[in-house]
């Protein structure tokens, strides 16, 4: 181990220390790091003939915001990032979403004005949801999903003409879709028929991918569902041409409230916590990863993002060939910008930091609705 890792691992366990159960265990992994450490720094000060303590001289001229950059394994871009768009049935809609600031549900009409300006500035790609508005449009099936004329198949479409450099990515769930609001299709006890709902899923996904999506991102958590969708994809002859992104770690928790609003997900009965992860679930998250990677997952996505940074640098130590994306959902945007407003810290400092936070953990795409405002912050 290097000098400079051995001394990030002893901050890093340093600060992990108040939270650890087995406190026994890691102070003495600490300390004898820690003896190692300064051994390294004697042996290195004698090699070098300095005499005096270099150990505790950590500020090297990086208060220049090149050298700060620098510091950075990752440094965020504009190609890290993915703008989610919620397009409508309803083709002149546009409308603000008050629990989302900033954040629009757009009908067809509008797309390609609404994200003109965004492409000009340097917008790479984009994720889709649909959101039909009609409660006539659901049903059990949620048999809109992959309707020819809906939104996101229409929405593809278009957009694949007015922007041929533009990156699709489509989230494949059912709950906008299900008169439920679940994300796959209920036994009549109300619980999730896994076969049926892969089935339908992957039906879905395929549909997008037809339509023209570079990537589909299913997100309904169904088991199985990587594996039904590449091998449909192989069958279809289009495997060659679609990214497929698990959301693999998907945690249950209270951060998707936005969303829902937005995309009028809300379940009408129970909750997802038999199909998302418990907030406390590392382990399962891993073997998630794992069985997503096995099962032909192009990309692995954890979502949501600040609150999981040790699932991302799980996802980038198991995945360490796969790039690793991370969703910066609802929620977490939408308590920046409310600690913002209410004078706790500037909005795009914070922005910034959340956003690098994920980015050191090992995520290098960042799916987040900031993505309008980092195209006015970024060079590049
Ligand atoms: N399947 C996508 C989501 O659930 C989005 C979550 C959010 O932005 O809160
Ligand atoms: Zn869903
Ligand atoms: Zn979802």
């Amino acid at each position: 181990m290097s000098f400079s890792n051995l001394v990030n691992d002893l901050s890093y366990r340093n600060r992990g220390d108040s939270n650890n159960t087995d406190r026994t265990v890691d102070t003495r992994q600490t300390r004898s790091q820690y003896s190692r450490a300064q051994s390294y720094v004697s042996t290195a000060a004698t090699s070098v003939s300095i005499s005096g303590d270099i150990s505790s001289q950590l500020h090297g001229g990086y208060s220049h915001p090149l050298a700060r950059a620098w510091q950075a394994e990752r440094q965020l871009t504009k190609s890290m990032l993915i703008y989610p768009v919620f397009i409508t049935d309803n083709p002149d809609e546009e409308t603000s979403i008050p629990s989302l600031p900033n954040q629009k549900r757009i009908g067809l009409n509008r797309l390609v004005p609404f994200l003109t300006p965004l492409v000009a500035k340097g917008l790479k790609s984009v994720m889709l949801f649909g959101v039909p508005l009609h409660p006539s449009a659901k049903d059990t099936l949620g048999t809109a999903a992959d309707d020819p004329q809906g939104p996101v198949i229409s929405g593809i479409r278009l957009l694949r003409r007015a922007f041929p450099q533009l990156f699709i990515t489509c989230d494949v769930c059912l709950c906008e879709y299900t008169s439920h609001g679940h994300c796959g299709i209920l036994h009549e006890d109300g619980s999730l028929n896994n076969s049926l709902s892969v089935d339908r899923v992957s039906d879905v996904a395929i549909a997008y991918a037809q339509a023209g999506a570079h990537c589909v991102a299913p997100s309904d958590m169904n088991d199985g569902r990587i594996r039904a969708i590449k091998l449909k994809l192989i069958e279809a002859g289009i495997a060659h041409r679609i990214v497929l992104m698990s959301y693999s770690a998907k945690f249950s928790g209270c951060l998707y409230g936005p969303f829902r609003d937005a995309a009028g997900s809300i379940p009408s009965f129970g909750d997802r916590k038999c199909y998302q992860l418990p907030p406390g679930g590392r382990g399962l998250a891993r073997r998630a990863i794992v069985r997503d990677i096995a099962e032909g997952a192009d990309i692995i996505m954890v979502k949501p993002a600040t609150q999981y940074l040790d699932i991302i640098s799980d996802a980038k130590e198991i995945g360490k060939d796969l790039p690793i994306a991370a969703y910066h959902v609802s929620g977490e945007y939408a308590m920046i910008h409310a600690a913002a407003q209410a004078g706790v810290f500037d909005l795009k400092t914070m922005a910034f930091e959340a956003t690098e936070g994920v980015l050191r953990a090992g995520a290098s795409i960042v799916v987040s609705y900031f993505t309008p405002e980092f195209l006015d912050w970024l060079e590049t």
